[in-house]
C-alpha cells in the first residue's frame, strides 16, 4: 500500500520528481549528498512547502483536499534541529498532543516513548539541561507520543554516537513495525539505511533515483 504519492512535482527550483511512491507501514530512508533536496522533499511530505507544479497524495487523497493542519497530525515531522519548550521533559512530551487537541498521555506512555529513544530520564526533570543528543531524542519521543500514521524524521540520529544511534533505530523500527506506522527518514548513514530501511530513495540533484530501492 502507498501512503505518499508524488506526480510530476517540482519545488523551489530544486526538486524535480516525475513520480515517487512511498509505502505505508514501512521504513523508507532518503539518502543523498548535501544539497540534493532531501529536506525539501520531507517538507513537501509535511505540507510545510507546496510544490510549484504537480500533485501530492496522502493516503490516496490529493493534498488540496486535506487541511494542512489535519495532514500534519497524520504525518508528524521532526526537524533536524530539535525544538524544545520551557518546562520539564513531561511538558515537552505532552505539548504535541496539546497542540493537536488530543488528550494527555499517561506517565506510562511517556516513559515508554522515552525508553524507545533510549532516554530514560525522570519526567519531572527540566528539559533545558539536556545535551544536544538528548534534546534530539526528546523531540523524537514527542512525535512518537502523538501516535501518527507517519513519522517524517530529518536526520534523527545525527547528534548521537554510533551505538546509541543503533539502539534507537532498533527500538524505533521494532515499535513502528508492530504498530503499523510509516517512517520516512533522512540519513547520512549508509549503515542505518542498509540496516533498518525497507526501501531507500537516493536523491541526486533534486531527482530521486529509481523509485525506492527495496533493501529486504
Ligand atoms: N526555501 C528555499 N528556497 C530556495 N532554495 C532552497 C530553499 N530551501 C532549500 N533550498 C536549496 O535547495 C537545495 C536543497 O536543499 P535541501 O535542504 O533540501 O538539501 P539536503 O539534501 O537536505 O541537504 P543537507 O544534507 O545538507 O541537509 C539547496 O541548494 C538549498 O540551498
Amino acid at each position: 500500500m502507498t501512503l505518499f504519492r508524488l506526480k510530476e512535482v517540482s519545488a523551489k527550483g530544486v526538486l524535480s520528481i516525475p513520480e515517487l511512491t512511498i509505502p505505508a507501514n514501512k521504513v523508507t530512508c532518503i539518502v543523498g549528498e548535501s544539497g540534493s533536496g532531501k529536506t525539501t522533499l520531507l517538507r513537501l511530505l509535511n505540507q510545510l512547502d507546496s510544490p510549484d507544479h504537480g500533485e501530492i497524495w496522502f493516503d490516496q487523497r490529493p493534498s488540496n483536499e486535506i487541511d494542512p493542519i489535519e495532514w500534519r497530525r497524520h504525518a508528524v515531522m521532526v526537524p533536524q534541529a530539535p525544538i524544545l519548550f520551557k518546562g520539564t521533559i513531561k511538558d515537552n512530551l505532552q505539548i504535541g498532543l496539546s497542540f493537536a487537541g488530543k488528550p494527555e498521555a499517561s506517565d506510562e506512555q511517556l516513559a515508554e516513548a522515552l525508553r524507545l529513544v533510549c532516554l530514560e530520564k525522570d519526567l519531572e526533570q527540566d528539559a533545558a539541561n539536556l545535551s544536544g543528543g538528548e534534546q534530539q531524542r526528546l523531540a523524537l519521543a514527542r512525535a512518537i507520543v502523538m501516535n501518527p500514521a507517519a513519522l517524517l524524521l530529518d536526520e534523527p540520529t545525527s547528534a548521537l554516537d554510533e551505538d546509541t544511534a543503533d539502539m534507537v533505530m532498533q527500538r524505533l523500527t521494532a515499535f513502528v513495525r508492530k504498530r503499523g506506522m510509516t517512517v520516512v527518514m533522512i540519513t547520512h548513514s549508509r549503515h542505518i539505511a542498509d540496516t533498518y530501511a525497507d526501501s531507500v530513495i537516493e536523491m541526486k540533484n533534486g531527482v530521486p533515483q529509481g523509485n525506492g530501492r527495496d533493501v529486504q
